[in-house]
């Protein structure tokens, strides 16, 4: 049996589980940007496929490889792979549902906190040696704390909720949206309340993406939604790029319809030099702070995301039905 693993053969390597099926099966490495050619030449005959979140599997590939059984992402996101084209021809796709929630929440509210504090610019004006700037510019725009903030959270799937019971302690008042409300126990056991998108909008302090891309969601976050944001307000994306319309925030922090932006996630990936919000004025560049698409990747995901995936891609090809299937089969 072979897999074809679409993602970094070393950081695939170093998490690998000690399990039999890895022993058994042959395993055929191409790297994120591979093209369809490639993919084929490589491995047309694998039973199966591991997938970073981020990378892209087209129809075309899929249906030239006739022993596929199950197309496994590494993560959470799979919005690169064809899943439709899978579905026709009998071949799950899955995720590791959860797996990064934990990590992803800590992102997110280390975005809103160093929003907050303006610590890039804090810690730049510091090592300049012009404390006194810091103190100045923070003293006059004022240093809100997490607990007077209301946060908004869009989507109520794995990592809102984990963001929700970590933002607990601190005190703040938690919304959120999600295209389905959730049943009223778990509104209370994670202390959030329920609030449509509109006024969420133009309610919270803080809004953190937390849905995943789909054609309702790309570009949600558009001029309309922005400018119906608090000036003071900061948007926080750990969930994709795609989910907002890149001018349109630009203009925003430029024209100051809200205060800043926390993203971990970029439109396109990779993130390339001309990428409009890379290239704010000097003045406001500050205001977004940027992490290179790291919410979920700490070493605890990768080990227990591995262990789960060889699992499921193993009990696939026994011809049982493996977990956490995405693709409607
Ligand atoms: N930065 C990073 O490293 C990572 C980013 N991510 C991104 O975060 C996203 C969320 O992950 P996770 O919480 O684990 O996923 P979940 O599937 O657990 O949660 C997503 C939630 O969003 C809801 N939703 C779907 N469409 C909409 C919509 N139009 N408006 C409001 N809510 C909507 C879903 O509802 P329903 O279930 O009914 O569809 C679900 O409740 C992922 O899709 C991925 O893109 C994930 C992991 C790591
Ligand atoms: O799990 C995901 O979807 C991710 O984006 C992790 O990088």
């Amino acid at each position: 049996m072979k897999i074809l693993i679409i993602g970094n053969e070393d950081r695939y390597r170093k998490y690998m589980p000690d399990l039999e099926i890895i022993r058994q099966i042959t395993m055929v490495f191409c790297p994120r940007g591979a093209s369809d050619e490639e993919l084929l030449a490589a491995a047309r005959d694998a039973d199966a496929i591991s997938i970073d979140p981020i990378a892209r599997l087209s129809g075309n590939v899929i249906r030239q490889m006739p022993k596929l059984k199950i197309i496994q992402s590494e993560g959470v996101g799979f919005n690169g792979i064809d899943c439709q084209t899978a579905k026709e021809k009998g071949i799950f796709v899955c995720n590791c549902k959860g797996a990064n929630a934990g990590a992803v929440a800590e992102q997110a509210i280390l975005l809103m906190l160093a929003l907050l504090r303006s610590i890039i610019t804090g810690d730049r004006l510091e090592r300049e040696g012009r404390q006194m700037e810091v103190k100045e510019r923070l003293m006059y725009e004022g240093i809100a704390e997490l607990g007077d903030c209301k946060i908004g959270l869009i989507g109520f799937g794995d990592i809102a909720k984990a963001a929700a019971k970590r933002l607990l302690p601190f005190e703040c008042e938690i919304l959120y949206y999600d295209k389905n409300r959730a049943p009223q126990e778990l509104e209370e056991e994670y202390h959030v309340s329920y609030m449509e998108l509109d006024k969420m909008i133009s309610t919270c302090d803080i809004i953190s993406l937390h849905c995943p891309v789909t054609p309702e969601t790309v570009g949600m976050v558009n001029a309309e939604f922005l400018s119906n944001m608090k000036t003071t307000a900061y948007l926080i994306n750990t969930a994709r790029g795609d989910i907002v319309d890149n001018q349109a925030l630009y203009d925003a922090i430029v024209m100051g319809k809200i205060r800043g932006a926390g993203l971990d996630t970029v439109y396109p990936e990779p993130t390339t030099k001309d990428n409009i919000l890379l290239n704010l004025p000097e003045e406001c560049k500050e205001r977004i702070i940027f992490s290179p698409h790291i919410g979920g990747i700490t070493t605890s995901f990768f080990r227990r995301a591995h262990l789960f995936n060889w699992s499921n891609v193993e009990t696939a090809l026994n011809g049982k039905r493996p977990q956490h299937i995405v693709n409607g089969l």
